[in-house]
Formats: structure tokens, sequence, C-alpha cells
């Protein structure tokens, strides 16, 4: 049996103007994983996790953290949980150190200045721990905003699209420091729009998109899914129809016969390609110009949501 560290159980939330920003989710996080909430924008994911960590309250549901229920035992539930929010919202002339130490203290932890000075050097911090917050650059701020999440030694890490508008060392630090803190034993779940950023660090991904959580995989099962991408020729000779000998690539034919278009699985032991490339050779088909391309996070959602349907249907 795995063993359950968050219970998320029909939690929904529509918002006093009447937004349902989240519809019923049901999902249980195991202890020590990693795992990614991927979605659009606006698609629920703050939502989701605010309402976990006691910020927003939730229309429908429960939630049970480390055994706490979320509300009526929320003091509790609280001290096992940090939250590295999106923005920074804190005294700016404060120094660093304070402003970590106060974060402990406000969870009833002692003062234990070993552990604030692990988690300052963890993040690159501890030469700045005298400065203010203000004299520190952006990508600095949001440092403080992980250490001070991490100051209390809690045991479920939330991160808020740690990455959105950090620079390239700030994500890699970043990275390492989720798979440190994974070693340790924390739970860590964090919200993501990028594939990548889902599949670099996640075990589990939950994608969620209009405040529906569409679907929970393991991230190998998940990538799969995700994996698929699309190569677009641009024909010599503009055709009306699509061959029947290139019918088993189902190829689109689009922009009145100039394009072809062809999707294939990017981790499927074969793409298909070279025999395409092959079959037009044959039957003469020149092109000028061909491009691949990734398939669009939206355009996966929609092959997610529709071949969900058509699952549902059929059953
Ligand atoms: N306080 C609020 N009052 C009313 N509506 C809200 C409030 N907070 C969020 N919403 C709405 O709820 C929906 C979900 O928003 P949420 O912030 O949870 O999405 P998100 O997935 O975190 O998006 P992002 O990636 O942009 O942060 C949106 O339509 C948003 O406008």
């Amino acid at each position: 049996m795995t063993d359950t560290i968050l219970s998320i159980a029909g939690v929904g939330k529509t918002y006093a103007g009447g937004t349902t920003a989240l519809h019923p989710v049901d999902l249980d996080i195991r202890r020590g994983e990693i795992f990614a909430l991927l979605g659009p924008n606006g698609a629920g994911k703050t939502t989701l996790i605010s309402i976990v960590c006691g910020i927003v309250t939730p229309s429908t549901g429960t939630i049970t953290v480390a055994g706490h229920d979320a509300v009526r035992d929320y003091k509790a539930a609280r001290r096992v949980l940090g939250l590295v929010p999106q923005e920074l919202a804190t005294d700016q002339f404060e120094t660093v150190l304070a402003t970590v130490t106060f974060s402990r203290r406000l969870f009833g932890r002692s003062g234990h200045a070993g552990h604030i000075e692990q988690v300052l050097r963890d993040l690159s911090l501890w030469d700045k721990r005298h400065a203010k917050i203000r004299e520190l650059s952006g990508g600095m701020k949001r440092r403080v905003l992980i250490a001070k999440a991490l100051a209390h030694e809690p045991d479920i890490l939330f991160l808020d699209e740690p990455t959105a508008g950090v620079d390239v060392e700030l994500r890699r630090d970043m990275w390492k420091l989720v798979h440190r803190l994974r070693e340790r034993g924390t739970t860590i779940i964090l919200t993501t729009h990028y594939i990548e950023e889902a599949e670099e660090m996640a075990d589990r991904v939950g994608v969620i998109t209009k405040g529906r959580l569409l679907l929970v995989e393991d991230k190998t099962a998940m990538m799969q899914k995700l994996g698929k991408r699309e190569m677009v020729l641009t024909l010599a000779e503009p055709m009306t129809s699509v061959p029947a000998e290139l019918a088993e690539w189902h190829p689109a034919l689009e922009d009145e016969g100039r394009r072809l278009r062809y999707t294939f699985d990017a981790r499927g032991e074969r793409t298909g390609i070279p025999s395409l490339l092959r079959r037009l050779q044959e039957l003469d088909i020149a092109f000028t110009d061909l491009e691949t391309f990734k398939s669009s996070l939206e355009d996966i959602f929609v092959d997610l949501v529709e071949g969900r349907r058509a699952e549902e249907q059929a059953a």
C-alpha cells in the first residue's frame, strides 16, 4: 500500500463572483513523491494549492494533510506545509536572515540556527544574509521565497510556478534543490505550464485545464501521451487529395493542398518519417520545405479532452 501524505477529496471552488475555478477534484499525494500539476494559465492550479495551504476556503470537499483535517485542525495541517508563492509579499526593509528566521517562528518552531544556515547555503543566499530584501535582485528574491517556505522544515513543499520568469541558472538551481529535498524525504508539489519542467522534475503528473483535473499518471506514461510531434511539408505542387499510397501515415492536407501535415509519436520506436519521405520520393512528390513542431500544450489538452470524451462515449 502506498503511503498517502495528502488526500484531496471532492475539493471544488466557486469564487464569490460566480467563477467556478475548480470542479470537484480527488487526488492522493504519496509521501516523498514529486508531483507536477500541469496546466495553462487560469486552469485552477493556484486555486487548488491555495485551498490545500489554507489561503482559500473550498466550496466543497475535504483535505487531509498527514492525518490532520485542513479545516478543523488548521494549525497542525499548516505546520506540515511550506508554500512558495508566485510573488514576494514580505518586509522589504528586513534582512534575509531575519525574514527567514521569522518565517520559522511563525509556525511555532524555536530558532534553529543550523537549519536556517543550511537552507540559506543551499539557496546560495548565505553571503547575502545581512542584505535587506529590497537590495536583492529578482532572482535572489525568488530564492528568499523558497528559504521562507523551508524555514520551518515542512514535510510537503508547494512550488507555484517555480521557474516562471527566472533565468536559466536559477532554474537549474531550483531543479537541483527540488531533487535534494526529495532525497531528504520532502514531498513536493509544483505547478507549471511547461511540459519540459514536469518531465524534468516530476514522478507523477496531473493535467489540469479549465478547473478540471483531467488525468493523473506516472511521468513516463504521461510523456508518451504528450510526446506528439508534427512534420509539415510545403509541397512544390499543390495536391487536390491525399494519394491512397500515403494513407497509412494519415497525413492531413492543408492550405489549399499546399501543405501536408503528418503527426507522429516522438517517443515511439519509429517516427515513420524516413519511410514517408521514401514513399514521397517514389511517388515523385517534391517539397520545398520541411518543418517539425512539438504539439503545443493547448493542442495536447484538446486532444486529451477529446480522447477522454471518445472513451466515455465508447464505454
Ligand atoms: N480571488 C478570485 N476571485 C475570483 N476569481 C478568481 C480568483 N482567483 C482566481 N480566480 C479565477 O479562477 C480561475 C483559476 O485561476 P487560478 O489562479 O487558480 O489559475 P492558475 O492555473 O493558477 O493560472 P496561472 O498559471 O495563470 O497562475 C481563473 O479564471 C481566475 O480568473
